[in-house]
């Protein structure tokens, strides 16, 4: 039998250059156990995309601190100190890179998003004094809440479908995979991941982005 699945959406589901796999349009609605989407995006991102992939909504959004599973939504962390930062980080002459309807924080709940651009030791400097995490996807900056993981929000997901987390194999490419790899029973890093991240998986795919995670799917079927 397939084993439940728990993926990263940014450089594992995409394309190289950026963009959904279309190849995720087959595989993810065919795979025969819950997938989990768990992702540093807003919360809407992931419904849209389980939405869109006609599979059931199990989410794991903003690195755990919106967590969604069996019609209960929780939101784990409040957004106080994040905002509080990027305020200062703006204050200071940082710009979070987005435009004006920063469609990437809008409706973010718990962190905040910041442009790969923007000035990244005015940044760290910030993260510090705030005392929050300061995390690279690769695909942005967020500041966080230390403590709030990826990991914690598939074990809640995984309590709510009754299934123990180590039966889980989970796919990802970066930092904010690694609590998940740690959380799940066998982890797989693309090939194109970070350094944390391919350290921590258990395998470490030959293909990059989704051939890497097309690869996964087709040895455990
Ligand atoms: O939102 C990001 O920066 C990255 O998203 P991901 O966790 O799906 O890769
Ligand atoms: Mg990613």
């Amino acid at each position: 039998m397939a084993p439940p699945l728990v993926l990263d959406i940014d450089g594992t589901l995409t394309k190289p250059a950026g963009g959904l796999d279309p190849r995720a349009f087959e595989a993810l609605p065919a795979w025969d156990a819950p997938i989990v989407l768990a992702t540093g995006k807003a919360f809407p991102y992931p419904v849209a995309l389980c939405h869109f992939l006609a599979i059931p909504e199990l989410v794991v959004a903003e690195h755990g601190g919106v967590v969604y599973a069996d019609d209960e939504v929780r939101v784990t962390v409040d957004s106080e100190r994040p905002k509080a930062a990027a305020r200062a980080f703006v204050e200071r002459g940082g710009d979070l890179g987005w435009g004006g309807a920063d469609t990437v924080n809008r409706w973010r709940e718990t962190e905040v998003a910041i442009n790969l651009d923007a000035d990244e030791r005015l940044l760290r400097d910030v993260a510090a004094e705030f005392d929050l995490d300061l995390v690279d996807t690769g695909y942005a900056y967020h500041l966080k809440t230390p403590g709030v993981e990826k990991g914690d929000g598939l074990r809640s997901v995984a309590s709510v479908l009754g299934v123990d987390p180590a039966e889980f194999v989970a796919v990802g490419d970066s930092e904010n995979d690694v609590s998940t790899f740690e959380a799940v029973g066998e982890s797989f890093a693309v090939a194109n991941a970070d350094e944390r991240a391919r350290a921590a998986a258990d395998h470490v795919t030959e293909g990059a982005h989704m051939d890497g995670t097309l690869e996964v799917l087709a040895a455990l079927r």
